[in-house]
């Protein structure tokens, strides 16, 4: 079993369809991708055995560094397998579903789902002390699929964001699970989400933080929060957080995503803009994205924005909100843009909102703009994370070449070139 309360650094990430040439002998960057890629069919596949995560990323650093595949789960050594297979619930069956583990500690769930964020945080401080000590606070692991406690299981895929206020030891795990009823058969029935809110406390501010960097690993959004009683000035700055906060979490609180949203109001009968912000949007905004929203006056207007917009604006993406014609619209126009490079780096996100959705559905296996926009967060936490890689290596980054689409089925994101 891993440590209480260690946290490893680990890759899981959507699967991604990556294009490479074959011919080309493997860079630093395209083993890269095939880590990523190895652990996405991995996690797709639901096969892959429980591995302490130190473990599985030094087998598959070192088979990258001697130029081959890394190796998978699948390969038959089945002694070695053993041998990393940890019991995160009761039995295999279930720890393979829940992936390997990736932090855990004590935490107390906070029934009264009432953390008082402007109360002293000194008191708040000893009483949650006290409550860690008492029989209140449970084993609870974070694994590359899911948060569980107790008996309960919290999938990944459907948590939004993770919010907590800077310096405390609370955090809150926003998520939207699916509706009991609306499981299987997707392509009959429109699932239904309904938001819950989960409050959290931690035995420390350091592991609040350790935490939070293993949501953050895992593609979910982190909102940090200002502290109370602490001056304005200090909001947000890296002082409140400990010492060895992870640089990428103090990078992911300061730097929110910000794209455009195109929208056109007449798509769904008029509905969309209703879709838009009463469904979408506020999934986006608990995820801490900034947005421009734009409405489209005419027929056309879409194309043309796509075709003239600043993409510095808009860095992270652009959000369609309608049907086919506005998703129609906005690619062509970011085809015909003068620089057509620029046009084609830029991810595009569908909020499916039209009175047929049919390009969406068929394409990108999404009905409902719940899902869509949980899928648009989660895709754009995994390309941050691929980006933050890729820059490791300061070499092109063939990501920045494909026509990105943020993919709606939660666990997926597609490139195209
Ligand atoms: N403000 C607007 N007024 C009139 N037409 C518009 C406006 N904005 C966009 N359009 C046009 O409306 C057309 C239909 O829009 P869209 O496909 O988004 O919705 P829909 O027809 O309801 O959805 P679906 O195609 O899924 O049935 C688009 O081709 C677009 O050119």
């Amino acid at each position: 079993m891993p440590k209480s309360g260690s946290l490893s650094r680990s890759c899981n990430s959507p699967s991604v369809r990556v294009s490479s040439s074959p011919s080309q002998s493997p860079s630093p960057l395209s083993q890269q991708s095939l880590r990523r890629l190895s652990l996405c069919s991995q996690i797709a596949s639901h096969s892959s055995p429980i591995v302490f995560p130190e473990k599985r990323t030094k087998k598959l650093k070192a088979s990258s560094r001697r130029g081959e595949a890394p190796v998978t789960d699948d390969q038959p050594d089945k002694s070695k397998r053993d041998e990393h297979r940890i019991d995160i619930g009761e039995g295999d069956e279930k720890s393979d579903l829940l992936g390997y583990v990736v932090y855990s500690g004590k935490l107390i769930l906070d029934k009264r789902k009432n953390v008082p964020t402007n109360a002293n945080p000194d008191d708040v401080e000893q009483n949650s002390a006290s409550d860690i000590a008492n029989q209140d606070a449970v084993v609870a692991k974070l694994t590359s699929k899911a948060l569980v406690w107790g008996s309960h299981v919290l999938l990944l895929d459907d948590v939004v964001s993770v919010s907590y206020n800077v310096g405390v030891r609370h955090f809150i795990v926003h998520s939207y699970p699916l509706k009991k009823g609306s499981y299987g058969l997707s392509c009959f029935i429109k699932p239904k989400r309904s938001r819950k809110d989960f409050y959290f406390e931690a035995s420390s501010v350091e592991e609040a933080v350790q935490w939070l960097a293993g949501f953050a690993d895992q593609q979910c959004s982190i909102n940090c929060l200002p502290q109370p009683l602490v001056s304005s000035r200090k909001q947000g700055s890296s002082e409140l957080f400990p010492i060895d906060t992870p640089p990428e979490l103090l990078f992911r609180c300061k730097n929110p995503p910000k794209m455009l949203v195109i929208l056109n109001p007449r798509s769904g009968h008029g509905r969309s803009s209703k879709v838009f912000h009463g469904i979408a949007e506020p999934i986006l905004k608990l995820a801490g994205f900034e947005l421009e929203v734009v409405k489209t006056t005419s027929a056309g207007h879409a194309k043309k924005l796509a075709s003239t917009v600043d993409i510095s604006t808009c860095p992270d993406g652009i959000i369609c909100v309608g049907g086919d014609g506005v998703i129609n619209e906005v690619l062509n126009g970011l085809l015909s843009r003068d620089n057509q490079k620029e046009g084609i780096s830029i991810p595009i996100g569908i909020i499916p909102a039209g009175s047929d959705n049919s390009l969406v559905w068929t394409v990108l296996g999404v009905r409902d703009p719940v899902s869509a926009a949980i899928s648009i967060v989660k895709c754009w936490n995994f390309l941050r994370n691929i980006r933050n890689d890729l820059a490791l290596y300061s070499t092109l980054l063939p990501v920045s070449k494909n026509f990105c689409v943020y993919r709606s089925t939660t666990t997926k994101c597609s490139t195209f070139q």
